[in-house]
């Protein structure tokens, strides 16, 4: 493309802001990102990153190329059906709302729009995120590319197939709260045990953020790292067996399981009426 990308962000939430800011670190200029909203509650922390802020959806379709879909899925039918008659074939339509399909995006804008589906996490707010994303019936290699290549600063970006994205929203975009409720109960482990409260919620922040840089950057596998945590007849192993005991391995499995079913759940609601319920 030539002339300089203008993205647009309808919705001016978490993920919005997370992705624009980490897009700006990269070579989208702030003056060529808008960010669309009914309210003008946020826009002020957008304002800040020097973007343009309206409260029109379709002024922003007409003034980009690239959109983000940033509503709560409930509301992605009825932006759609507002922006529908002002898409064009050179647009591209991202959108990164939980469960609403492909297939449903489709459906809700011209034929032939390129549409990709993205899933973030809360950390892109850090650009610390992991990023799945699928391509539409109409979006080519070339545009995966360029998503990639404007999400590429901010940490993982990955491509999968478009039944991996429901399973990475348990993963990863719920995932993330379930790993706030284990350091929540370490801490409160600690808590009990006598720590002052602040101390001990600060060293599970810095636990969590340690033990995942360390799976990360290894690229061992975290069953490897959690030997050579355990000296036998040491503190760990006792410490593993009570959360073995717990279920904690099981019931984290249930609840990856429980938020892919529900992200399914809320596909098929926005594929019907658009309710949820
Ligand atoms: N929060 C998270 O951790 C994750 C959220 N998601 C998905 O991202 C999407 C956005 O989530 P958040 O940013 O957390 O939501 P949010 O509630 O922080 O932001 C939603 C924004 O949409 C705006 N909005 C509502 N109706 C609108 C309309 N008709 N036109 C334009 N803007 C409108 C609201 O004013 C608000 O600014 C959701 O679909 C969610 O499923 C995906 C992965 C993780
Ligand atoms: O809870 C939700 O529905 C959204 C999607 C993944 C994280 N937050």
């Amino acid at each position: 493309m030539d002339s300089p990308l203008r993205v647009g962000f309808i919705g001016a939430g978490n993920m919005a802001f997370g992705i624009a800011k980490g897009m700006l670190s990269g070579y989208v200029l702030p003056a060529n990102v808008t960010v669309s909203a009914p309210s003008q509650r946020n826009f002020g922390c957008f304002q800040e990153l020097g973007v343009a802020v309206t409260h029109s959806n379709v002024d922003l379709v007409r003034s980009s190329d690239v959109v983000f879909i940033a509503v709560k899925p409930h509301f992605v039918p009825t932006v759609l059906n507002e922006i529908s008659q002002h898409v064009t074939q050179k647009h591209m339509i991202i959108s990164v709302a939980a469960g609403v399909t492909i297939t449903t995006l489709e459906g809700l804008l011209p034929a032939e729009t390129v549409v990709l589906r993205l899933m973030p996490n809360l950390p892109c707010l850090l650009q610390e995120r992991a990023l799945l994303f699928s391509r539409g019936s109409q979006a080519r290699p070339e545009d995966g590319a360029m998503l990639s290549s404007l999400l590429q600063h901010c940490g993982l970006v990955e491509e999968g197939p478009e039944a991996w994205i429901d399973v990475h929203t348990g993963l990863s975009g719920s995932g993330v709260a379930f790993v706030y409720l284990f350091a929540e109960a370490l801490a409160e482990g600690a808590v009990k045990m006598g720590m002052p409260s602040a101390l001990a919620h600060s060293i599970a922040a810095q636990t969590i953020l340690g033990a995942g840089r360390l799976l990360k950057d290894s690229g061992k596998h975290p069953a490897q790292l959690r030997s050579e945590v355990c000296t036998p007849g040491g503190t760990t192993i006792f410490g593993l067996h009570a959360l073995e005991q717990g279920g904690l391995r099981a019931t984290t499995m249930n609840a990856v399981e429980a938020a892919t079913d529900r992200a399914r759940e809320l596909g098929r609601k926005s594929a019907g009426t658009g309710d949820r319920k």
